[in-house]
C-alpha cells in the first residue's frame, strides 16, 4: 500500500459503529484528516457528549436504518462480546459492495462475514492513534476489491502507520504485542515510578521523571534509526550504573521470560475472544 491513499479519495457513506476509545479516536483522525463529515454516520446507544457535538458539523448519528440505506464502508469498533447483537443491526447498511472494516480483537474475518455480511477487513490499531502515533495491522478477506483494500487504508491510516499482512493467523499475535502493548509501556512508567518512590524519591517526583524518561525514550526510539539494542547500549557504560540494573532485568528468568509469559497469555485470549 502507498501513502497516496487520500480520505479526499472516498466517495461513499463511512459508518462507524462504536465511537469509544479507539473509533472516537479513529473518528477523530478521519475528520482532522479532510474527509467530509456528511459523509460519516456514527451508531452507539451511548453517544459521549465529544462525539455528540459533531453533530453540528454534519456527522448523522444514530441513523435509522430503513431510511438510511447502505453504505460503502462499515467500521466496527464495539467489544467483541457484544458484537453478535451490535453486528446483526448493521446488516441492513450493508450491500454486496460495502466493506465491513472490524477491528475487534479476536474477532475472525469469517465471524464478522457470517453476523454483517459485506467484504471484511480485520485491523488492530493501537491507542497511541489517539494522537496520529499508532500503528495498525490489516489483513483482507479475499472478496475485498482493490478499491476497497485502498479506502480502509486511508481510514485506517489517520491515525498512524499501517502495515498490511496476508496471513490473519498472524494476527491473535499482533494483537498481543501492538494492539495491547501500550499497556505494558504505561505499567513499565507505573513500576518505573513507584521504584523510584522506594529508593526515597518524593512520588511527585519519581512520577514526572518515569513519565518523561518512558516518553522521551519512546520519542528518541522512534527518531532515531538505530536498533532499540543499540540506543540501550548507549546508555550502559561499562561497570556503572545501568549495567548493576540491566544485570537484575536480563538475568534468568528476567524481562525476557516475563515478556514471552505475557505476549502467549495475551495470544491465547484473543484466540478465546474468537469462540
Ligand atoms: N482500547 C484499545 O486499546 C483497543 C481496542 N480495540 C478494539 O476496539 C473495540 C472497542 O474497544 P474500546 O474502544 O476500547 O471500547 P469502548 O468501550 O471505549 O468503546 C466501545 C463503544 O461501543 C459502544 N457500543 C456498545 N454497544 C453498541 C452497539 N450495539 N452498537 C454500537 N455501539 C455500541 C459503546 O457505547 C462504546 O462507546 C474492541 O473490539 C477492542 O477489541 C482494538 C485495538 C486497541
Ligand atoms: O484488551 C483488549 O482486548 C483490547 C484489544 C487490544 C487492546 N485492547
Amino acid at each position: 500500500m502507498t501513502n497516496n491513499n487520500t480520505l479526499q479519495n472516498i466517495t461513499g457513506a463511512i459508518l462507524l459503529a462504536g465511537a469509544g476509545k479507539m473509533g472516537g479516536a479513529m473518528l477523530t483522525g478521519w475528520l482532522a484528516g479532510g474527509l467530509d463529515p456528511h459523509r460519516v454516520a456514527v451508531i452507539d446507544p451511548h453517544l459521549s457528549p465529544e462525539i455528540s457535538a459533531l453533530a453540528a458539523k454534519g456527522v448523522a448519528l444514530n441513523p435509522d436504518a430503513t431510511a438510511a440505506g447502505t453504505v460503502e464502508t462499515v467500521v466496527v469498533a464495539v467489544k467483541p462480546q457484544l458484537f453478535r447483537e451490535a453486528g446483526a443491526k448493521l446488516k441492513p447498511f450493508v450491500s454486496d459492495k460495502t466493506s465491513v472494516v472490524s477491528i475487534m480483537a479476536g474477532t475472525t474475518i469469517a465471524s464478522v462475514a457470517e453476523v454483517c455480511g459485506g467484504a471484511v477487513v480485520r485491523a488492530m490499531p493501537n491507542t497511541p492513534a489517539a494522537i496520529g502515533r499508532g500503528i495498525t495491522v490489516a489483513v483482507a478477506a479475499t472478496n475485498v476489491s482493490a478499491q476497497q483494500r485502498s479506502v480502509a487504508d486511508a481510514l485506517l491510516r489517520t491515525t498512524g502507520s499501517v502495515e498490511w499482512v496476508e496471513d490473519e493467523g498472524l494476527m491473535d499475535a499482533v494483537t498481543a504485542v501492538s494492539g495491547s502493548g501500550p499497556a505494558y509501556v504505561f505499567l513499565l512508567a507505573e513500576e518505573l515510578a513507584r521504584a523510584g518512590v522506594e529508593a526515597g524519591l518524593p512520588e511527585a517526583l519519581a512520577t514526572r521523571l518515569a513519565r518523561e524518561t518512558v516518553a522521551g525514550s519512546g520519542e528518541l526510539l522512534h527518531q532515531s534509526e538505530l536498533a532499540s539494542s543499540t540506543l540501550r547500549q548507549n546508555v550502559t557504560s561499562p561497570g556503572g550504573t545501568t549495567a548493576a540494573a540491566l544485570g537484575v532485568l536480563m538475568s534468568e528468568p528476567g524481562l525476557r521470560d516475563l515478556m514471552i509469559r505475557a505476549i502467549a497469555a495475551a495470544t491465547k485470549r484473543s484466540k478465546e475472544l474468537a469462540k
